[in-house]
């Protein structure tokens, strides 16, 4: 190690204490009525931690600015989330880096962006193929860079240009997809009459059925993305996007919710697809964050590649809108650089011989690990790191299950405290989050009573082994389920009368909690520090494992007081 890795000893604070950090995924501090589910739910735990040591829980900032979002309207996520929890900074993350990119004009003068632009300024018959999700979320997309990227490519050249969408449902009210389908067939129609462009949606599907899989969960997703947007080739075809959300609706209104419609194609009068990917086309996907861009990516991208029969791998120029996997360097070409996040917490700890269990289900393995350590895919140490991912189900939406994975994540956080293997044990459940995507109240219930019962197996552990506990959440999910009026609070209806469920994120502050009997007493939050955020957690949970933060983090939650 070279000196300037090393961390000082905390002047108080031992080390050798086994330290569990748990992650609530989607568990915030909301309205408490009967639309919260956490409020609903049997969390006594959760609700010990805050009736019984005020001094040591408190409630974080877990959106916009605190987490490097553009503004203070915009939700927090995981990706964000667990960027800033990990790295104990606050970087300027993806939508921001696009909004630059985008008024500056910078995008557009990239080397990647003359890269693509050579494919699709060559002849008029070669195309542009835009992939991402249709939606306004700022979560992984935004529908004003996807406008201001087209109208950027058409005067750069593009005389036809072909959008493939994911439909939300998700980051955003389910059953918008028509408005941002009929809000895109006006700018296609722009294009075409001010630069003479032939541009129209091509294919699509709901964003959890089709393309948007993360962490290799599902490859099949993204298998249905590749048919249809790169092939051409769906089992539903229609005349337009908005003719497909309304037929296919109509015909399972239970399954067809945005989030999961079937793949389908756009079909001219002879049946044939409007927009398969040829040799010398251009491809841009438009979604500026990593997770679920990473797996298309690989299928665009590399010539090797075993997943699922490609069919048909055109040769293509492709440029992400941001570098999804930096450690992968994939894809090769991107219009915006991606934060550098550099000196995680993560990367700290194991150069001062820290050792650390990891662990989730796949749907949030990559939060725990690639997120948390500056989004990075490999570990720092092999012999320092152990991560474990348990497998989601597969075939049910999460609604079905809500208790998930729950129980193994538990039972393997409290094997790991127990075996004196690891100075760290880090773990998210997914649960709140999951569950509480799909509107589902009931469910969401059962997701948050489940994820209580893991923490009190977990605390049970900590307690066996006279470690510490830090337990914290990503952002807010779960504690709202409905759309609410945002002056009052009060619940929104709609014409018919009816309650519109809250699928996204919120965004609502979240509980830290610290306690366990390897906590030495005299710990508790500190008071100066009213605005904190996610990102000032790094160095709190360096300090509990007895070290001091590096200068360069945000300061630290706690102090340490004579008992
Ligand atoms: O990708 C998703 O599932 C949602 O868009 C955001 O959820 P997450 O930020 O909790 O992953
Ligand atoms: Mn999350
Ligand atoms: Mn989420």
């Amino acid at each position: 190690m070279t000196s300037s890795w090393k961390l000082k000893p905390h002047p108080v604070l031992p080390r050798g204490k086994p330290l569990l950090v748990c992650i609530l995924d989607g568990w915030a501090e909301g309205i408490e009525d009967e639309f919260n589910a956490i409020h609903v739910a049997k969390t006594p735990t959760m609700d010990a931690l805050k009736a019984t040591a005020p001094e040591r829980w408190r409630l974080l900032k877990a959106h916009g600015s605190a987490v490097g979002l553009p503004s203070d309207s915009d939700m927090g996520n995981s990706e964000v989330g667990h960027n800033a929890l990990g790295a104990g900074k606050i970087y300027k993350q993806g939508a921001g880096l696009v909004d630059h990119a985008l008024s500056s004009g910078k995008l557009f003068q990239s080397p990647s962006f003359a890269y693509v632009k050579e494919a699709f300024s060559a002849s008029p018959n070669r195309t542009l193929h835009l992939i991402g999700l249709l939606s306004d979320g700022g979560v992984h997309s935004r529908f004003d860079h996807l406008v201001k990227l087209m109208h950027g490519c058409a005067s750069h050249g593009a005389k036809r240009i072909r959008v493939h969408v994911l439909t939300d449902g998700r980051d955003v009210a389910d059953g918008t997809s028509f408005q941002f389908v009929e809000a895109l067939e006006k700018e296609l129609a722009q294009l075409a009459k001010k630069g003479g462009c032939d541009a129209r949606i091509a294919s699509g599907g709901g964003r959890m059925n089709v393309t948007m899989d993360r962490y290799e969960n599902d490859w099949r997703i993204v298998e249905r993305g590749w048919r249809a947007h790169i092939l051409g080739d769906a089992p539903h075809k229609f005349s337009s996007a908005l003719e497909a959300l309304k037929v296919l609706k109509e015909a399972d209104p239970s399954k067809c919710n945005d989030q999961y419609y079937p793949p389908w194609v756009i079909v001219d009068k002879e049946g044939q697809p409007i927009g398969r990917v040829g040799d010398g086309d251009a491809v841009i996907t438009f979604n500026f964050r990593a997770d679920r861009m990473v797996m298309l990516s690989k299928a665009l991208e590399y010539d090797k590649f075993t997943h699922f029969d490609r069919t048909r791998f055109p040769k293509i120029r492709f440029a992400g809108m941001t570098q999804y996997d930096t450690e992968l360097k994939l894809p090769r070409h991107f219009l915006v650089t991606p934060p550098e996040i550099q000196g995680t917490s993560g990367e700290w700890l194991v150069r001062n011989g820290v050792r650390t269990f990891a662990c989730s289900e796949t749907v949030k393995f990559g939060h725990v690990t690639f997120y948390w350590n500056g989004n990075r895919s490999g570990k720092f140490d092999e012999k320092l790191e152990t991560y474990k991912e348990i497998p989601t189900d597969l075939d049910i939406q999460f609604n079905e299950k809500p208790r998930m994975k729950a129980d193994e994540i538990a039972a393997a956080a409290s094997n790991a405290i127990l075996s004196h293997k690891y100075d760290q044990v880090r773990i998210n459940f997914p649960n709140g989050d999951m569950v509480g995507h799909t509107g589902d109240l009931k469910a969401t219930i059962l997701a948050c009573e489940a994820v209580d019962q893991g923490i009190k197996v977990c605390l049970g552990a900590v307690d066996q082994a006279g470690g510490i506990f830090l337990i914290t959440c990503d952002h807010g999910n779960a504690e709202d389920m409905v759309k609410r009026d945002p002056k009052t609070g009060k619940p929104v209806r709609d014409a018919s009368g009816k309650l519109q469920p809250l699928t996204s994120h919120t965004l609502a502050p979240v509980p830290i909690a610290i306690g366990g009997p390897g906590l030495h007493p005299g710990v508790r939050f500190r008071n100066d520090l009213p605005a904190a955020g996610l990102a000032n957690v790094a160095a709190t949970i360096i300090n509990l494992l007895g070290f001091e933060a590096p200068s360069d983090m945000e300061p630290t939650l706690i102090e340490v007081r004579p008992p």
